[in-house]
């Protein structure tokens, strides 16, 4: 099997986002570090062929179900969050099963919330929404563009947590601002900056580490200071 992922310069707008980069992709949790603007939601795009500005001078190989968790939410306001969950599965022919929908919902803390609509909720119980419909689908490739960046701490935590655990398996692409989260979480680093995708080096397993970790925290500390030296 030829490895996933994407590789070569990536155009935009009449200049260069990406030069001769070569993202691969494998079964665990890959993810993408990067100041805003670098280009992150664009490669994602790329790879689930929805980018429709930017143009690829390379190679694109992807399985062919993806699943996706955009920035934004992209709930349906007018159904239910059980339907909203089940609804790329529903669009790709599959069954109804408002059971695991049920399940999944109250993975994220949900329970019993079934037949609310999205405008009843918080922005952090609506990503909690976006990453069940994520975790409903269960394609071989999942992208997830930021998505527990509207968590609080301790939420935060436990949904890395129950993602890591209903992914395993799985080739998880996230893109994410947290340092701690990348390290936490990655079996392998990348950092998009000035036009370069550069591999970091992971921590070793287990992943997720725990919180607390006294490994995590100093590495994530490191990163930071990396990150924001050429910020
Ligand atoms: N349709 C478009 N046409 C031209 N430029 C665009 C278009 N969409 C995005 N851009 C630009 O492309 C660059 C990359 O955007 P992208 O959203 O991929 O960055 P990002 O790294 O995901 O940022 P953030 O961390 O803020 O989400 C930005 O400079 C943005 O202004």
């Amino acid at each position: 099997m030829s490895p996933h992922g994407l590789g070569g310069t990536v155009r935009l707008g009449g200049r260069v986002l990406l030069r001769d980069a070569a993202l691969r992709l494998a079964p665990g949790w890959t993810c993408l570090l990067g100041p805003s603007g670098a280009g992150k939601s664009t490669l994602l795009r790329l790879l689930a062929g929805l980018e429709v500005s930017a143009r690829l001078e390379g190679w694109r190989e992807v399985p062919e179900r993806i699943g996706w968790m955009a920035q934004r939410d992209l709930l349906q306001e007018r159904l239910s969050l059980s339907a909203n969950v089940q609804l790329m599965a529903r669009l790709r022919g599959q069954a109804p099963d408002p059971a695991r929908a049920a399940e999944l919902l109250a993975s994220v803390g949900l329970a019993g919330r079934d037949e609310a609509r999205p405008a009843e909720l918080s922005g952090g119980e609506r990503q909690r929404v976006a990453l069940a419909r994520a975790l409903f689908d269960e394609a071989p490739l999942v992208l997830l563009d930021e998505p527990f960046s509207a968590l609080d701490p301790a939420r935060r935590a436990a949904m890395q947590t129950l993602a890591h655990t209903a992914l395993r398996g799985r080739q998880v692409l996230m893109v994410t601002h947290d340092p701690a989260e990348a390290l936490r979480l990655g079996d392998r680093i990348y950092l998009l900056r000035d036009q370069r995708l550069e591999p970091l080096p992971p921590l070793a397993p287990p992943h997720p580490r725990p919180m607390g970790d006294t490994e995590l925290a100093l590495a994530a500390a490191a990163l930071l200071a990396r990150l924001s030296e050429a910020a």
